[in-house]
């Protein structure tokens, strides 16, 4: 019998973020490992002209959840969904469900947050650090609370290589940040954001940081921990392999290789590709859960949850691997043959952006504006190119993590719960994996049908087709003009048609002679 799942059951749960890509995962493992589990508190905000029950009913009826459906049926009577905004006050819940959620909750997972790089400073601290503040004064109003996860991430300490599992401060106190931001206007905001994210690359893990600061000043009180993910990818087993279904981090680099838009990419092959599979940050954010909860540990531990240090893997064989199964499972309709070039050099990347992203982009445009249609790869290329530019800090660099405290839990587990609730990256294989993902990309996000796999291969022979054409033609093209203007070029031309001439003159006469 696992402890872990027996801990969960009977217990009522609060999550924050279930709505993301981590909450769902995280719930869904909830209900197939512990279906009799009390309740899970969601707090949900409408979005997209969907009411709360909406969401709701869209997330339970989706592919993930269709084991949890076998396992407890009743599914849709132990989630509550709760309508709440973070950026709010008190969330705006109402004073019914509050009372509730004070009343029964037992552990908090805590994953909201904006996980933009570029937001606007006010909002990714209003977020990621006063939002992280309210729930843990709500959280120490809970009488029966056990424990309170919080899910920062790996990169909130970026501006450092060697990364232990404990609590760097940031210069500036998280509570004159947030009391700032109440009276700064924007444009003070925007001056000052530069200096005080300082040597991080973005507001992101900036707030990510803060938001620590925040946990660990309520330690001593609560019974806190603090979970570190890298950057999370596709799920590795749970509930089956390969499941994604938004485009942040490598996914959206991803789609964008296999469409044939990113053709060439500012990367160091060799830097470490901390990537780490949703499913194992799950099974460790449950074993945390139950590890906090059940042995209180005297302080607020951090757990690193990374592969690079026990399992790694890097740019270029991750992008080998990517190119390799897009030739094996290629995308529908892309725009080119799926082709990604690693280069360091700035100057080279400035040219194959020029060469392989924007020129494609305005000869396509150019085509669609023909043929009486709205132009819109230019805009589509501008985009992708900024968002390259936004990943690039991650992909140029490795960082170490520690990773003791994570160890130190795998130990403590008996072998059902290793099992159950594996988190042991080194059982990962890469290649299996990098493939699965890809695989998941063309199924679960872009829902892409298997038995369109041959149509895909012929589109993509037909796109070699014209690569060849155009560049025989380009080439032909820039040679005849050359011809026409220089001297040295007309000279170099006679000099290959006389020897081509000789060769088959030779050639000729010495086959007669054979004969
Ligand atoms: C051969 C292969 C090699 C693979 C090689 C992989 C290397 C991959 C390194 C990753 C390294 C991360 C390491 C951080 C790890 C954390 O801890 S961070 C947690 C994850 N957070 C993120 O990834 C958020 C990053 N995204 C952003 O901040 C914003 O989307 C951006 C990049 C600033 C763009 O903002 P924006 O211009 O306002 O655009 P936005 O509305 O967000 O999206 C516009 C379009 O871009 C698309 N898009 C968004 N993100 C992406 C993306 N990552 N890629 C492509 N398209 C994207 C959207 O789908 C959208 O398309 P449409 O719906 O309009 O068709
Ligand atoms: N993805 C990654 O690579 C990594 C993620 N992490 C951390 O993991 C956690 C989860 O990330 P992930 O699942 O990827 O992120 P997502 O962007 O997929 O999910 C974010 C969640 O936060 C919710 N949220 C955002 N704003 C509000 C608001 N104002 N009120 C209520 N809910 C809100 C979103 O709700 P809605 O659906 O309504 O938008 C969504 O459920 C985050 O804390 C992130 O920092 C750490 C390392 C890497």
């Amino acid at each position: 019998m696992s402890m872990i799942a027996d801990f969960y059951g009977g217990k009522s749960i609060l999550i924050t973020g279930a709505t993301g890509f981590l909450g769902k995962v995280l719930m869904e493992k909830l209900f197939r490992t512990s279906p009799d589990l009390r309740v899970i508190y969601i707090l949900v905000r409408p979005k997209a002209g969907q009411t709360l029950q909406q969401r709701v009913f869209q997330i339970l009826n989706s592919k993930l959840f269709e084991k949890v459906k076998e396992v407890c049926p009743n599914v849709h009577e132990k989630i509550r969904a709760i309508s709440a905004d973070l950026n709010q006050n008190d969330f705006a819940i109402s004073m019914q469900d509050m009372q509730e959620l004070l009343s029964y909750t037992d552990i908090i997972f805590h994953c909201a947050a904006t996980v933009r790089f570029d937001d606007h400073l006010r909002h990714a601290v209003q977020l990621n650090v006063t939002a992280t503040q309210q729930l843990l004064l709500m959280a120490s109003q809970m009488p029966n609370l056990k424990a309170f996860i919080h899910i920062s991430t790996a990169f909130s300490n970026c501006n450092l290589k060697h990364i232990d599992e404990v609590i760097y401060p940031c210069p500036v106190e998280p509570k004159k940040i947030i009391d700032s931001m109440e009276w700064l206007d924007d444009a003070i905001i925007d001056e000052i954001t530069p200096k005080l994210i300082g040597d991080r690359p973005n507001t992101y893990t900036y707030t990510k940081a803060l938001g620590e600061m925040v946990v660990q000043q309520e330690s001593g009180k609560l019974n806190l921990a603090i979970i570190r993910p890298s950057i999370v990818g596709a799920t590795w087993q749970e509930p089956f392999p390969g499941w994604v279904d938004n485009v942040n981090g490598p996914t959206g680099l991803i789609v964008a290789a296999g469409k044939g838009f990113l053709r060439s990419i500012r990367a160091t092959p060799m830097a470490v590709a901390d990537l780490i599979p949703a499913d194992i940050v799950v099974n460790l954010t449950l074993a945390v859960g139950w590890y906090t909860a059940v042995h209180r540990p005297k302080s607020t531990l951090i757990y690193h949850c990374t592969s690079g240090n026990l399992n790694p893997c890097n740019w270029g064989k991750m992008g080998i691997q990517v190119l390799a199964t897009f030739e094996k499972i290629p995308l529908e309709r892309a725009f080119r043959r799926p082709k990604a070039d690693f280069t360091t050099n700035n100057v080279t990347t400035q040219y194959w952006n020029a060469v392989s992203h924007r020129a494609p982009a305005i000869i396509y445009d150019f085509y669609l504006r023909l043929t009486g249609r709205k132009p819109r790869m230019t805009k589509l290329m501008n985009r992708l190119l900024r968002t390259l530019s936004m990943l690039e800090y991650f992909i140029n660099r490795s960082w170490e993590w520690s990773t003791y405290n994570t160890e130190m839990l795998m130990s403590k587990l008996s072998p059902e719960d290793q099992r159950v609730f594996n988190f042991d990256v080194r059982q990962l294989n890469w290649l299996e994996y990098i493939e699965n993902y890809v695989l998941g990309v063309k199924k679960y996000l872009l829902k892409e049908d298997m038995a369109g796999i041959p149509e895909a291969k012929q589109h993509l022979k037909r796109l070699r087709n014209i690569h060849y054409l155009f560049n025989t033609a380009l080439f032909l093209i820039a040679w005849r003009l050359l011809i026409a203007r220089s001297q040295v070029a007309r000279n170099v031309w006679f000099f290959i048609v006389s020897f081509c001439y000789k060769f088959l003159s030779y050639f000729r006469a010495s086959s007669t002679l054979k004969v």
